[in-house]
C-alpha cells in the first residue's frame, strides 16, 4: 500500500485538508518515513574539529548545509555513543537546528525562549552565544522543564535561568529582550515521522486550539522584544492557520516587519491564501519547508524585526 493511501485510510481529514497544500506521492511518503538520525555538535565543552574527527573514527558524518554544527550520522542509539552522555554532541531534528541560527544571539545578550523543553535549540543559543549573557528559557510544563534542566546541564549551559510560566507571562517586561524565540507549541505534523500518533490524533479542532495559543504567545513575545530586536517564530507543521495566518496576524496588528531568511536549505512556497484568507505578500519572506524538500521534519520559520523607535 502506498503511503497516501495509508494515510487516507488511518485519518481523511488530515488527508483531504493537506492535499490543498501538495499532492505529490513523494510528499505523502515523507510525511510517514522513519527519520534519518542527526547531532549538533555542542562547541560548549570541545572545539568542532576535535570531536568530528573523533567520531570519524566510529561513524559516517555528513555535513548539513545550512548548520556548521550539524551532521547526519549512521548510528541506531545515540544513548549509547559516549560523547552523547559527556554533552559534547546532541541528538537534534536537522530542520530544527534552524530557528536558532535564523536568529543568531550574540555573546552578552539578554534572550527568552518562550517555549523551551526539552532544550536543544536553548543549548544552541548558548553554543552561539559562548556562555555569557543570560537566557530565559521558559517551559509550563513542569515535567518537561525537568527534562529542560538535565539537557541545559549536561550540556554545559551556563547562562540559563529556566521559568515555568504561560508564555504569555512575558508580555510585561515590555521592550526587554534583545531577542526571542518562540518555537511554539503545535499540531506536529513534522513528528509523524518520529511518533505514529501524530497522524492518528490530529484533527482539526487540535490545530485551531494550538493557533488561538500561537496568535497569544507571539504577540506576548513581540511586546517584550526590545525596539531593533529580532524575534524567531518556528512551528514543527505544515497547517498555514498555526503558521502564515499567526505571522500575518502579528503583521496585522502591531509595526513588525519580516525580513529575508537566506540560508542554503530547500523550501516550498509560503501559503498566500488559504480558505478564503488572504495573506501579506511579506510572506514570502518566511521559510516553509515541506519534509520531501530535504528529508528532514517539517518546519516553518519567520524572522521578524521590531524598527528602531518602534511600539
Ligand atoms: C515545540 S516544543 C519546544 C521545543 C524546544 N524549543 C526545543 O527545541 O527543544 C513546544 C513547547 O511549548 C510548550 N508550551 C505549551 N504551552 C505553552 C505556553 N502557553 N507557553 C509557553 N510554552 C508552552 C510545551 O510544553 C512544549 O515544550
Amino acid at each position: 500500500m502506498s503511503a497516501k493511501d495509508r494515510i487516507r485510510e488511518v485519518n481523511p481529514e488530515f488527508y483531504e485538508r493537506y492535499s490543498k497544500l501538495e499532492d505529490t506521492d513523494e510528499f505523502w511518503e515523507f510525511i510517514v518515513k522513519p527519520l534519518r538520525q542527526s547531532i549538533r555538535v555542542n562547541t560548549l565543552k570541545a572545539p568542532l574539529e576535535v570531536v568530528v574527527e573523533r567520531l570519524r573514527e566510529e561513524f559516517e558524518l555528513e555535513p548539513i548545509p545550512w548548520v556548521r554544527e550539524g551532521f547526519f550520522i549512521n548510528v541506531d542509539n545515540l544513548a549509547k555513543v559516549p560523547e552523547h552522555g559527556l554533552g559534547l554532541i546532541f541528538g537534534q531534528e536537522a530542520s530544527s537546528m534552524i530557528p536558532p541560527v535564523v536568529l543568531d544571539p550574540k555573546p552578552g545578550e539578554l534572550v527568552l525562549d518562550m517555549a523551551a523543553a526539552p532544550g536543544s535549540k536553548t543549548g544552541q543559543i548558548a553554543q552561539y552565544m559562548e556562555n555569557e549573557g543570560c537566557i530565559i528559557a521558559n517551559d509550563p510544563k513542569l515535567s518537561r522543564a525537568n527534562v529542560l534542566i538535565a539537557n541545559l546541564n549536561r550540556m554545559g549551559v551556563l547562562i540559563a535561568r529556566v521559568t515555568t510560566r504561560d508564555g504569555a507571562y512575558f508580555a510585561r517586561f515590555e521592550k526587554a529582550f534583545d531577542r526571542i524565540l518562540l518555537d511554539a507549541p503545535c499540531s506536529s505534523v513534522g513528528m509523524i515521522r518520529k511518533k505514529w500518533r501524530f497522524l492518528e490524533e490530529w484533527r482539526l479542532k487540535g490545530v485551531i486550539k494550538y493557533m488561538n495559543i500561537q496568535k497569544r504567545l507571539i504577540r506576548a513575545a513581540y511586546d517584550a522584544l526590545k525596539p531593533g530586536g529580532t524575534l524567531v517564530y518556528s512551528t514543527c507543521t505544515i497547517d498555514p492557520l498555526e503558521n502564515e495566518e499567526v505571522v500575518d496576524y502579528l503583521l496585522r496588528k502591531t509595526d513588525a516587519r519580516l525580513e529575508k531568511i537566506d540560508l542554503p536549505v530547500k523550501t516550498s512556497e509560503p501559503v498566500l491564501e488559504w480558505e478564503g484568507r488572504e495573506y501579506s505578500p511579506e510572506l514570502k519572506k518566511a521559510l516553509r519547508i515541506h519534509p520531501n524538500d530535504n528529508d528532514t521534519e517539517a518546519f516553518f520559520i519567520a524572522k521578524i524585526t521590531k524598527p528602531e523607535g518602534g511600539e
